[in-house]
């Protein structure tokens, strides 16, 4: 049997180390000065431990990455200790297979940030140093396949890179006394702080992210700049471009998101981890990317859910962007329209500064918001006379109108109007959407699974042939809206218009050109973009999210009104918002209307406080899945007992519930939510549970996982 394989204890009993401060000090050549010693490695499986290999520490550093054979694979790792000894026999420790020197050895910081994701999401070291290095760096194909030559950095060098087109450079606008005062607080901070940047939409927080990233990069220093999403990397990359190139140069800039290629994404992270590119721009995986002279931190649209990732290692690039200007003592800087709760807390109370900009940057006031009481009219395809008529008057300012609604596809359901039998996936615990095809070819199609099925011919109950779709999807939007104004240049915007590589930066730069006239989308257009023309928003369906269990749900559908609220009327003319509602009195449209976020704040934390949510809590969220529910019960009940944990008294465990869709993919899925009050209670708690729950998980066939700051529950 491997060796690697019994020290790291497959079955929960062996010496699994936990996951352990790495060792700083570097190479330490043994006695002899260069003879054999021992390696300990994190590989990228999901056993808890670290992995012993025979190997020369003079050739292996901690950092550095090594093949080592695991099973009857093979398998890249990271050294991240030479141990006296190793943790089997001698005699059952296994050679490591080839050395990587290829790229220099991940920097203590880095080690240090991993080791801290790893313990404070309960994660095997591996699990969170592997995924988050580029792909062509963690596998053994890259080095030992067909064509892998000298291995992919050496690839990457043979290659030249594409020139970067120069992008013409635009003056700084003068910054207003907010932005100024903004940007020096900023550029003033020595050392570690975070500063949460509160400006309402439009109100020029970038042009204060560029002052202060110009001041850092004139300092000799980097800037790592996080975006939430890919499709707003292109209108920074150019304003970056044009602003910051005198100082950085055209190659200062490296940009990273998960649509790049590999070769691209390599390249990027070798630039940055060399310290070539002065500027990082990336979306939340470039928070692992190593930057040896970091300076600076932006986390922009801050509260944007993007920031988590939902599977895998389940981080918070924003909450470890905060730990990252902790530890390499540098300012992190949050900024949002619509602050995340937590963030907002911590400005409340004084952990963080708080910079604020009341104003729009332009000579241009915050959009008119009108609340359109849909109860006693009669809609039109949905449409409110309201709405359509300030359409129209949109078009003939020859301005661009927005339609937002969070739903793609054609419609959310069909629906037999003899038996009222729905359209169902046969596989979730959910309905199957309605979509239309090319050359009207529809289908139906489950968003849980990707399940697709063709539309049938009559009703699969009672055989009517009534077949009628119900509700709105963006596509039905699109086709009745080019019905009522015929000439208008419709685009559509979700993530189904948008699934081929490329095709979204081109509907937004058609947008931009003022090529398209309306515009329907889902959240993608609803936040960051800086439209020049947009003069209307209309707002459909926001209802739908009014009644959500989650407790999250009213903050997340203020956010995302401002937001989209806010892409009205940017940069001249009265921006003007339209939503369509039947509970206009609901606190959250009441707040919108006077553009109040921080009555609603105010509102919404004392509410959390009066029920000991978070942020005046803290919380951990387990998920079993299983063939049946009632093996996720059962495993999560046994889970759920406390003896013997510490802190056991301290942490509140619920009781285990299904999810609200049950089974998604013939998946039963069930959860339990730990809190408490005190983080260090529950995170010492953690520790031992998820210890426990590998054992546990073995008895019980059930997949499961841990989250660590959940923001769904
Ligand atoms: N000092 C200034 N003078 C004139 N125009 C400015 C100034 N600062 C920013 N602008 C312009 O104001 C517009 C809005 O700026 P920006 O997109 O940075 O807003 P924002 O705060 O990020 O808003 P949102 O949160 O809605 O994305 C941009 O077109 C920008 O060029
Ligand atoms: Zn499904």
């Amino acid at each position: 049997m491997n060796s690697s394989v019994t020290s790291a204890s497959v079955d929960g009993s062996g010496p699994a180390h936990s996951a352990p401060e790495p060792d700083c000090s570097g190479p330490e050549p043994d006695a002899a000065g260069t003879a054999a010693g021992w390696l300990r490695v994190a590989l990228d499986v999901p056993l808890r431990g670290l992995f012993d290999y025979r190997g020369r520490a003079d050739q292996a550093p901690v950092g550095s990455r090594v093949i080592v054979p695991f099973g009857s694979r093979k398998m890249i790792g990271v050294v991240v200790e030479h141990p006296l000894n190793p943790d089997t026999p001698e005699d059952q420790v296994r050679d490591v297979e080839q050395y990587l020197p290829d790229t220099a050895p991940l920097p203590d910081a880095w080690l240090r940030m991993t080791a801290f994701a790893a313990r404070y999401y309960q994660r095997p070291l591996g699990e969170v140093m592997l995924p988050s290095l580029p792909a062509s760096l963690r596998k053994v194909s890259a080095y030992q396949g067909k064509r892998s030559a000298e291995g992919p950095v050496a690839r990457l060098r043979k290659r030249k890179r594409k020139a970067q087109p120069v992008v013409q450079q635009d003056a700084p606008p003068s910054l207003n006394d907010e932005q100024r005062r903004a940007a020096e607080a900023i550029a003033a901070q020595q050392g570690f702080r975070t500063l949460l940047l509160h400006g309402v939409t439009g109100s020029g927080k970038t042009e204060v992210y560029l002052h202060a990233a110009n001041a850092v990069l004139a300092a000799g220093r980097q800037v790592l700049f996080l975006v939430p999403e890919i499709n707003l990397t292109p209108q920074f990359e150019q304003s970056l471009r044009a602003r910051l190139a005198p100082v950085v140069g055209e190659d200062g800039l490296a940009i990273l998101h998960s649509g790049l290629a590999e070769g691209e994404r390599l390249d990027a992270w070798l630039r940055a981890t060399e310290g070539k590119a002065r500027i990082l721009l990336g979306t939340r995986l470039s928070i692992f990317t190593p930057l040896p002279e970091l300076g600076l931190i932006i986390v922009d649209e801050e509260h944007d859910t993007s920031y988590k990732q939902q599977e895998g290692l389940r981080y918070s690039a924003r909450d470890l962007a905060v730990w990252r200007g902790y530890d390499a003592g540098v300012p992190v800087v949050l900024g949002s329209a619509t602050p995340s709760l937590e963030s907002w807390f911590r400005a409340s109370n004084g952990s963080y500064d708080l910079l604020r900009l009341t104003k729009r940057a332009r000579d241009v006031s915050l959009p008119g918001i009108r609340l359109v009481d849909t109860r006693r009219l009669q809609l039109q395809d949905g449409f409110s006379p309201h709405l359509l008529t300030a359409i129209g008057e949109c078009l003939a300012r020859k301005e661009q109108a927005l339609v937002f609604l969070n739903r793609r596809g054609y419609a959310p359901v069909l629906r037999c109007n003899s038996c009222g039998w729905v359209s169902q996936c046969p596989r979730c615990t959910a309905h199957t959407v309605l979509h239309r095809g090319k050359g009207y070819r529809n289908f139906l199609q489950c968003h849980h699974c990707g399940y697709q099925a063709p539309v049938p011919r009559a009703c699969p109950s009672c055989g009517d042939q009534d077949l009628k779709p119900m509700g709105r999807g963006t596509q039905r939007v699109e086709e009745v809206l080019g019905e009522y104004f015929q000439g208008a240049r419709i685009a559509r915007i979700d993530a189904d218009s948008t699934r081929r590589k490329g095709s979204a930066a081109e509907l937004f730069a058609q947008v931009h050109a003022g090529e398209v006239d309306i515009l329907v989308g889902t959240q993608m257009v609803a936040k960051g973009h800086d439209f020049s023309r947009l003069g209307l928003v209309g707002v459909l369906n926001a209802d739908s999210m009014l009644f959500a269990q989650d407790f999250r749900a009213p903050e997340r559908l203020f956010a995302q009104l401002m937001q989209v609220s806010g892409r009205a009327g940017r940069h001249a003319g009265q921006g003007q918002v339209i939503l369509q509602t039947d509970y206009p009195e609901q606190p959250v449209y009441q707040a919108l209307l006077r553009h109040d976020y921080e009555g609603f704040a105010r509102h919404t934390l004392q509410e959390r406080e009066e029920t000991g949510l978070p942020p005046y809590a803290h919380q951990a969220l387990l998920t079993a899945e299983a063939r049946e529910l009632s093996a996720a019960l059962a495993f999560l009940a046994q889970a759920g007992a406390q003896e013997g944990m510490p802190c056991a008294d301290r942490v509140t465990l619920y009781d285990p519930v299904p999810l609200r869709v049950v089974r998604v993919a013939n998946v039963e899925r069930a959860q339990l939510l730990a809190e408490s009050v005190e983080r260090p209670a529950l995170q010492a708690f953690l520790a031992a549970w998820s210890e426990r729950l590998h054992a546990v998980g073995r008895e019980h066939k059930v997949r499961w996982h841990l989250e660590v700051d959940p923001l769904e529950i």
